[in-house]
């Protein structure tokens, strides 16, 4: 006799014996971790796993209500968002663990979350907390990079890397810190030595992180096309993740490209930053200027808190026997 079982929508598992009549489990499933999910992705596909850039729970909504499998969290829109600053190494650990967490534990069958960690933010003790304290937050995958400790943005100039030996000892560090705490979470060894010591410098230091145990590898800031491709060559069968920053150091390159190169990740670090500006900003001016903000209409409160979970949190609310909203909100 087959039997099958389905996911329903909220996580639910429907066991249906060959009846025909749908049976409630008496197993129990529980949810599989991002980084289980992030690392099935990698190994048992050869999708191109499209990760949009969000910064906060709003953002992190939308790329949630559009169905994306996956998503990361840039931590230039967190230091943004959260501290009001440039990408110049001001976001600690604290800003960017609490930022991941509120998101990646938003739904817990949602989509994996990957996260900037900079540089790990000190020595050898301050990466494998950030490590730990990445895991314990429920982050399925995170990049660590070469650049000095006042780091900034990959896609600025004047951009110094730490020497090869102390960027292996970050990602010992944070191979050692995930095995010792028997996580799967996603190890992705950037670097971002292209500026200062050119692209033979960076393959090599990728090779040496892949050696250690890395599970991707990320070249910050291509200057072409052609050398984004050469990358997956000279590194495959390793898989890679392309950041793509439109108006940044390199080429506009589409999923399509990315795809046919070769890449297996692709974050787009401003998806979400990028429009939020453009949008409040129109909209404020035109308060300035038309004292309205020209909302559309059909755009209320209950539509954007229907975004973030609305119907479910009433849901929670009558399950439980509460009354608080039986009569609408
Ligand atoms: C990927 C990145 O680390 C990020 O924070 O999103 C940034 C993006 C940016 O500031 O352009 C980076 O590329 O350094």
């Amino acid at each position: 006799m087959a039997i099958t079982i389905t996911l329903g929508p909220n996580g639910q598992y429907h066991v249906n014996n060959g009846s025909g009549r749908e049976q409630e489990p008496d197993i129990h499933f529980l949810p599989i971790s991002g980084s289980t999910k992030l690392r099935r992705m990698l190994n048992e596909t050869n999708e191109l796993i499209v990760c949009p850039g969000v910064y906060d729970g709003l953002s992190a909504r939308v790329a949630m209500q559009l169905d994306f499998k996956a998503m990361y969290m840039t931590g230039a829109g967190t230091t943004a968002s959260r501290l009001g600053m440039a990408d110049l190494g001001l976001a600690q650990l604290h800003d960017m663990k609490t930022n991941a967490e509120m998101i990646a534990n938003l739904d817990p069958n949602g989509p994996p979350l990957i996260a900037d960690m900079d540089t790990g933010y000190g020595g050898p003790l301050m990466v494998a907390k950030s490590v730990q304290q990445y895991i314990q937050a429920g982050v399925a995958g995170f990049h660590i990079e070469d650049q000095v400790l006042s780091k900034r943005c990959g896609h600025l100039a004047g951009k110094k890397v730490v020497s090869k030996e102390e960027y292996l000892m970050r990602l010992r560090t944070a191979k050692l810190t995930k095995d010792r705490l028997h996580s799967d979470i996603v190890l992705i060894a950037r670097t971002d030595a292209l500026q200062q010591h050119g692209y033979e410098e960076c393959i090599d230091r990728l090779k040496a992180a892949r050696d250690l145990g890395a599970d991707v590898g990320l070249l910050e800031g291509f200057t072409s096309k052609e050398q984004a491709r050469q990358a997956v060559q000279d590194l495959a069968p390793w898989p890679l993740l392309l950041n793509m920053v439109e108006n940044g150091a390199g080429p506009v390159i589409t999923t399509y490209e990315a795809k046919e190169m070769g890449f297996r990740i692709m974050i787009f670090s401003f998806a979400s930053l990028a429009p939020a500006y453009m949008g409040i900003k129109s909209a404020l001016e035109r308060l300035k200027t038309e004292g309205v903000v020209g909302t559309p209409e059909g755009l209320g409160p209950r539509k954007l808190f229907e975004v973030c979970g609305l119907s479910q949190s009433m849901k929670i609310d009558a399950d439980a026997g509460g009354l608080a909203f039986s009569n609408g909100v």
